[in-house]
């Protein structure tokens, strides 16, 4: 693989509406955000407040805003490789099998392609799957897919949109474990979005909470708990609960300012 040089990622006043039949939706608002390189940051915040839609613009999918997004010291204002997406769903080719689809528009005839997809495999625990389709894969090895068709890419930020809410809780804590190995052998930039307090605490070492109508950012906690990190431990539990209180005193707090209070 390619060696990545050093790009942190700054999102700068980003604001964003969109236009409706009802009129103008403010949905983002001065959204200000730096991600060191190697970090993995977690998006967490209220239905609808505009997390996916952040995430498409950091990604350059969606260039339709104010302020501006850069990596290192370019502006992001189209998709590319240094940015690569996961979905909540796979979007797998069905007619490609595991390593065709990991592939994608690179020929496996190439050596180095063929020995960078082996390493994916590898890396992605599919060994023994490469020649399967995806109609006979479950969803985390689906997703497991994707991933390492986007790391085919040698990404410098992957973006990861609520990639593991379709999966059981079993199978997301195995997903939860697979993402943490890919960032410690890749030290790609990790930011992913989640509903799920749990996994938010962790992978991140860095959370940052949002709040709704518009979609701001009210905190940004650091996560020092060392990995690997224990779920049922006590220094686990009590962190979640941290940031589980700030989530709530935000969102009592949002529920007063809707109200007029
Ligand atoms: N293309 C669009 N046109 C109009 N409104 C949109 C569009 N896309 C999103 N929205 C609105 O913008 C707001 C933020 O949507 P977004 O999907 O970014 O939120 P989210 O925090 O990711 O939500 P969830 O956690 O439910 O996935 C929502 O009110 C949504 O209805």
């Amino acid at each position: 693989m390619l060696a990545l040089s050093e790009k942190s990622l700054r999102v700068e006043k980003v604001s964003k509406t969109f236009q409706t039949e009802k009129g103008p939706l403010s949905v983002l608002k001065d959204i200000n955000l730096e991600i060191g390189q190697e970090q993995f940051i977690a998006i967490i915040g209220p239905s609808g407040c505009g997390k996916s839609t952040l995430l498409k613009i950091i990604a350059g999918l969606d260039n339709d805003y104010e302020g501006a997004v850069y990596l290192g010291e370019e502006k992001v204002n189209s998709a590319s490789i240094e940015k690569g997406f996961i979905f909540q769903e796979h979007r797998l080719f069905p007619w490609l099998t595991v390593e065709q689809n990991i592939a994608a528009n690179y020929s496996l005839k190439s050596a180095d392609i063929r020995r960078k997809v082996d390493e994916l495999l590898e890396l992605t625990h599919l060994k023994g799957f490469e020649k399967s389709y995806p109609r006979a894969l479950s969803g985390g090895m689906s997703q497991r897919v994707s991933i390492a068709r986007a790391l085919l890419r040698e990404p410098q930020v992957l973006l990861l949109d609520e990639p593991f809410g379709a999966l059981d809780a079993f199978t997301r804590t195995h997903m939860q474990e697979a993402i943490l190995e890919i960032w410690e052998n890749k030290k790609t930039t990790m930011v992913l979005v989640t509903h799920d307090i749990d996994e938010a605490v962790f992978v991140a070492n860095k959370i940052v909470i949002m709040g709704a109508k518009p979609g701001v950012i009210r905190d940004v906690i650091p996560n020092h708990l060392p990995y690997p990190r224990k779920k049922a431990s006590e220094a686990f539990q009590n962190f979640r609960l941290k940031v589980l209180k700030e989530f709530e005193r935000w969102e009592s707090f949002a529920l007063v300012e809707g109200a007029g209070i």
